[in-house]
């Protein structure tokens, strides 16, 4: 295999913010072992492997206690990674899908039984070939008790998209906050267009995730330590505080060319959620309930 990439940093810095006990990282994926775990032959990326011993490091590193480990694009619809990094993870570990549509109900119950709550849905044309809507929203609608759906895509179809949201019958999370540009300020249009979704339905969540990607100097962003995400996300965990969650985005796929300091992704936790309320639901109730409700 050639050109495998390496999107993490070798040696993260401790952060100065220490994240309260129970504090979950709920998202973050692992690559390979590709010995044990091939990639999928449609893999828009190779990555180097991040297994789950290195998981495991970092959110001791980092100063957290569980993961939410989401199937990344370039395993497909073959979970078997992220099911071997939940059961390596002594029930620190739950995970989100990701299924071919006509999966039988036999193999949703086994990712049950391996600690997957949660469906995703791609819709980024960078990741994957095509996002059958239909099928998506036929097998939403027959998942296993308890679970939801995961979201992820970019601001510019948000109202193309929201028909099929609308229709979805279990909660959603919404992947990196439908990727708004963070340089509008909290008030632009990505924004009021992300709170008018919100406002739609309560049962919304969303992960206040990725200033690495949001603010990316290479996007045009500021860059670390990310002032425009800060001021863009800070007023939206305040308005929506009981339906956040945080993740460290670690691996960081497809990030090799502006790969974040993990540490410093930390210490933005408290610009985005400044008091110890706060924190507590963003990084313990919330994902809780969402992950380990049973
Ligand atoms: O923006 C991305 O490149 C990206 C990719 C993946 C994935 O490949 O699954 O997941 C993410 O959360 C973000």
């Amino acid at each position: 295999m050639t050109n495998r990439i390496t999107s993490w940093h070798p040696n993260p810095s401790k952060p100065s913010y220490t994240p309260p006990p129970g504090a979950v990282d709920a998202h973050c994926h692992v690559f390979g072992p590709v010995a044990q775990f091939p990639f999928s032959a449609k893999a828009k990326y190779i990555p180097e492997d991040a297994g789950p011993d290195m998981l495991f490091a970092l959110r001791d590193h980092l100063g957290f206690e569980k993961n939410v480990v989401v199937q990344a694009s370039c395993h497909g619809t073959d979970n078997a990674a992220t099911l071997d990094a939940i059961a390596k993870s002594n029930g620190k570990a739950r995970g989100v899908a990701v299924v071919d549509p006509a999966i039988p109900e036999e193999e949703l119950a086994a990712l049950h039984d391996g600690g997957i709550r949660g469906i995703r849905f791609n819709f980024l044309k960078r990741l994957v070939d095509n996002a059958p809507k239909d099928k998506f929203l036929e097998v939403a609608g027959r998942l296993p008790k308890g679970w939801h759906v995961v979201i992820y895509f970019e601001a510019d179809i948000l109202e193309e998209l929201r028909p099929f949201i609308d229709a979805i019958p279990v909660p959603l999370v919404i992947d990196h906050m439908g990727r708004p540009d963070v340089s509008q300020g909290p008030d632009g249009a990505d924004m009021t267009a992300f709170r008018k979704l919100l406002d739609s339905r309560e049962d919304i969540w969303f992960k206040a995730t990725c200033p690495e990607r949001l603010d990316a100097i290479k996007e045009g962003g500021l860059g670390d330590p990310w002032d425009d995400f800060a001021r863009a996300v800070a007023p939206l965990v305040e308005d929506y505080q009981d339906r956040v969650i945080w993740g460290t985005d670690w691996p960081h796929p497809n990030m090799q060319d502006e790969i974040p300091d993990d540490g410093h992704i930390v210490d933005m936790i408290p610009r985005i959620a400044p008091t110890a309320e706060l924190q507590q639901k963003l990084l313990v109730t919330n994902p809780n309930r969402l992950y380990w409700a049973d």
